[in-house]
């Protein structure tokens, strides 16, 4: 996938632009925050008032200032509730937002783009680089708003005391709210990214051993895949310790600068006190104020320890909205003509890294120019089964793949009809053809269902037909639930014929004007690849059936064979 390189800014950027359409909860979330920050502050302040009114420093009501504290301390825990609540509100909404977009996305993308992409890396990135965001919704944005909000109430305050505390109190505030974060997001960012990165990775590696679990016990892999496994790990563990002692030495950092600005806020009010600039029981005020509002820039001062890699989870993300697929999608497009399917002087090569697709976009796969078909002209007419020939590798399914226009052709045009392949509506294009691939998928679900994928409206009727055709009809009235078993309680039993059959089913089902069959026999026993090439021999009246097989009884049932 290809990864752009954008700044920190910029990624913030483009996840606080999602948040537009709950600009409302934002700010109810910020005035709660303010309010509710405030409140806490001048809790203690007001405690100093308080003491400073009963040791006869100040005229005040004690009563009355006991009842503000009790009433504040009460109204915070609502504020603070509040706050969170309309916070996590907007996470939460977002985030589903996010994954409905990451997921058309994907949609978009595929085949092409996901064709050889690491799949763990796509599962760390819908997974947990999309949870992280809930730390930015819900723990970032408003933050720095209250932040600024509530240091600016704060500077006012302490200017009615005296000039000299509130610009301490300001330079105090950036150094923890802005500087601090911003040196430590500086030094840490790029382990954060390594981390993601390296995190996607690892899922990667623990994918493949799994699937391939069987191979590796096979060929006694185990301790070589373990140590990659591990190698993995233990990169990730050491960058994850770095990333902690680089949020503790922040942590000190931050209680040293606020100890330090009560020191000196102290000494500064003491020596106005003492010149006569400024009253005693003010000085007090100013010391106590300072040293209880830090608590909104500390917050942000903290922050930066996940900023990073919330940052990073985001710029994959946003990386992976952004990408442009390889073959757009046609929409509003013409319908295909028919089944009569003319190859034109058809050549492609898969792309090479650093080549650039025909958006001029940079594109990596594989590694070397990979020409597959050149100048390939062919007719294959409707109403009779086609054969495809040729040795492994030569583009056998790379041309199917053209015909389905899971790739564009470089040059020359597939047309169905006469309709160029490029100009005919995708989803119209998937329901004139079905393709049965040489992997068949099967979802954990009933084999029902799993067949139902070729027409979810199909009533039972229509999937026995179909289960038959591909023969398959008995082997599932054998199971014990029959066409209602589900195939996670067969476990993994089901063997690679059966799985081709069901594929097989799929494709009869669709009932379309164009079938492509990938190796279709490879697995399956004489007798069931009998019934089923009578089967497609009756389906072949008014279907064009292109064929794939190195399978010489099965390429028997094929009346136009060309050679590739
Ligand atoms: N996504 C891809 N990126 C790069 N190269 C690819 C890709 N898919 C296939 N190829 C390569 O293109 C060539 C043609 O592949 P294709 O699958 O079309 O061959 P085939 O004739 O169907 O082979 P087989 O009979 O073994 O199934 C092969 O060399 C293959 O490695």
């Amino acid at each position: 996938m290809n990864h752009q390189r954008r700044s920190g800014l910029k990624v913030m950027a483009g996840l606080i632009g999602m948040v537009r359409p709950l600009l409302g909860f934002m700010a109810l979330a910020i005035i709660l925050g303010c309010a509710g920050n405030l409140m806490a502050t001048f809790i203690t302040v007001l405690g100093g008032y308080g003491l400073l009114t009963a040791a006869g420093f100040y005229d005040g009501n004690l009563g009355q200032i006991i009842l503000v504290i009790i009433v504040f301390a009460v109204v915070r825990g609502f504020l603070r509730y509040g706050e969170q609540a309309s916070n996590h509100f907007i996470a939460f909404k977002l985030l589903a937002r996010i994954r409905h977009k990451v997921f058309a996305a994907l949609r978009r993308l595929a085949p092409a783009k996901l064709d050889g992409s690491d799949k763990g890396n796509l599962i760390a990135i819908l997974t947990s680089d999309i949870e992280l965001l809930e730390v930015f919704y819900a723990h970032t944005i408003s933050p720095i708003a209250i932040g600024v909000i509530t240091s600016a109430v704060m500077i006012a305050f302490m200017a009615c005391l005296h000039p000299a505390a509130a610009v301490l109190a300001a330079v105090f505030y950036v150094i923890t709210g802005l500087v601090i974060p911003v040196v430590n997001s500086r030094l840490g960012g790029a382990d954060g990214v390594k981390y993601r990165d390296l995190f996607g990775r690892l899922n990667t590696v623990v994918l493949d051993n799994l699937y391939g679990l069987d191979e590796i016990l096979q060929y006694g892999g185990q301790k070589e895949r373990m140590g990659h496994m591990n190698e993995k790990s233990e990169s990730l563990e050491k960058i994850s310790l770095r990333l902690k002692k680089r949020e503790n030495t922040q942590k000190i950092a931050t209680d040293w600068v606020i100890l330090a600005a009560g020191i000196l806020q102290a000494a500064v009010c003491a020596a106005f006190v003492m010149s006569g600039q400024m009253e005693g029981a003010d000085g007090v005020i100013a010391v106590i104020a300072m040293m209880s509002s830090f608590g909104p820039v500390a917050a942000l001062s903290s922050l930066s320890n996940n900023l990073t890699q919330t940052l990073a989870a985001g710029k994959r993300v946003l990386s992976l909205l952004e990408e442009s697929p390889q073959v757009q999608e046609v929409v509003g497009g013409a319908a295909p003509g028919n089944g009569a399917i003319h190859c034109d002087h058809v050549s492609f090569a898969y792309r090479t890294a650093g080549e650039k697709d025909k958006k001029g976009e940079k594109v990596k796969t594989g590694e070397k120019p990979k020409i597959v078909l050149e100048d390939f002209c062919h007719d294959f007419a409707p109403g009779m089964i086609h054969g495809i020939l040729g040795k492994s590798g030569c583009g056998k399914s790379t041309l199917l793949k053209l015909m389905m226009r899971f790739y564009e052709t470089d040059s020359g045009t597939i047309s169905y009809g006469g309709e160029d392949v490029n100009r005919i509506t995708t989803s119209n294009l998937r329901r004139h053809v079905a393709y049965v691939t040489q992997e068949i998928f099967l979802f954990h679900d009933t084999i029902e269902n799993n067949i139902k994928v070729a027409k979810l409206s199909a009533s039972r009727e229509e999937v026995i037909a179909a289960a038959k055709k591909a023969s398959i009809h008995d082997f599932i009235q054998s199971l014990p639930g029959g066409y209602e078993t589900k195939l996670s309680e067969l476990g993994d039993s089901i063997s690679g014929g059966e799985r081709q059959r069901i594929g097989i089913a799929r494709a009869f089902l669709h009932n379309s004007p164009v079938i492509f069959l990938d190796e279709p026999t490879s697995n399956i026993d004489s007798l069931n690849e009998g019934m089923i090439l009578k089967s497609l021999n009756e389906e072949k009246e008014d279907k064009t059936i292109i064929l794939v097989s190195h399978r010489a009884s099965t390429m028997g049932i094929a009346k136009n064979v060309v050679r590739m």
